[in-house]
């Protein structure tokens, strides 16, 4: 989308925000709008069609429940919980806290405010604590998202450990919630398959699950790209190049995972901090063309 497509249309999402607000209740006509400002966030994002899909379904859903519910027909609340599977960086993180800004819109959610939280925010080393603490969690996230990350390691401590308590009182809380939060546990696709299977309670209680595939170079260069123009910066062709490379030499390092948007922004982070300075020891006047352009240099 070119920048000034993408201005018009945030004026135009604008715009509607304002008369909406005059508007006490979502009604079948403005979810035309609700869909538009969905969409305007998810040209943000590249790749991740299957996310895109799962919002535009959830969207569709609840227009057809509303137009069904003028003629008397019957619905019902749908659970929504789900399980993101992918690498660090692949947007897992981004797409919970995008469903529960869209969920809130549409009306499913209360506050559709994000929690995030890993196994210590949940488990304690004592007889007791752990159901207290995942109750105390819940109700934080009542109204909105409950995002576990790496939630395998709720099951890392054997037998005796506090996580399978957690789980369990998660699980409770699924079942009893009226769809008045939504869980989303995260992790690595291999253990995420793993949790699931050594839990056979959980499959069926998340009808979603999406996985998140690593970036390919044309989409990392894409997301770069995004990550700067929303900075007010540019950059040459030399030094898109350069991050390539090292984007390429990253990946080639079998050690650790590779993480992807969060490598991307790690990298343009630094290359801003070294241009500034690259600029302040140049003695050349810093107009608006030295101000915004990163080099190869600064990569
Ligand atoms: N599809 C995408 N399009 C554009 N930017 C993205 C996308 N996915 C991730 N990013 C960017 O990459 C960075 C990391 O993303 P995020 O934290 O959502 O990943 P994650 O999968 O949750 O990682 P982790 O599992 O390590 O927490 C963020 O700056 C985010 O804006």
């Amino acid at each position: 989308m070119s920048y000034a497509h993408e201005q018009k249309t945030k004026i135009r999402v604008r715009l509607r925000e304002k008369e909406i607000k005059k508007e006490p209740h979502v009604n079948t006509t403005n979810i035309n709008y609700l869909l538009q400002k969905a969409e305007f966030e998810l040209e943000k994002l590249i790749g991740v069609e299957n996310v895109k899909a799962m919002v535009r379904e959830i969207y569709a859903w609840v227009h057809i429940n509303r137009c069904r519910e003028k003629h008397q027909l019957k619905t019902e609340a749908h659970s929504m919980h789900m399980i993101f599977k992918g690498n660090p960086g692949t947007g897992k993180t981004t797409a919970a806290r995008l469903v529960g800004r869209l969920l809130k819109d549409l009306g499913y959610l209360s506050k559709g405010h994000f929690i995030e939280a890993e196994r210590a925010d949940l488990v304690g080393e004592y007889i007791g604590q752990t159901a207290q603490k995942t109750r105390e969690l819940l109700q934080k996230a009542h109204g909105g998202v409950l995002f576990i990350d790496e939630a395998y390691a709720l099951n890392r401590g054997g037998e005796k450990d506090f996580g399978k308590e957690a789980v369990d009182t998660l699980v409770k809380a699924m079942d009893e919630g009226n769809h008045s939060f939504i869980l989303i546990l995260a992790g690595y696709s291999k253990e995420m398959e793993q949790f699931i299977t050594l839990n056979p309670g959980l499959p069926s209680r998340f009808p979603i699950q999406l996985d998140f595939p690593d970036f390919s170079m044309d989409q990392m260069m894409m997301i770069a790209e995004n990550m700067l123009q929303s900075r007010d910066y540019v950059w040459t062709i030399d030094a898109k190049e350069k991050l390539k490379k090292k984007l390429d030499d990253q990946k080639g390092r079998a050690r650790e995972p590779f993480s992807n948007g969060r490598a991307i922004r790690n990298a343009i982070e630094k290359a801003i901090r070294s241009h500034a300075v690259r600029i302040v020891k140049e003695q050349t006047e810093k107009d608006i063309d030295a101000l915004k352009t990163l080099t190869e240099r600064d990569f």
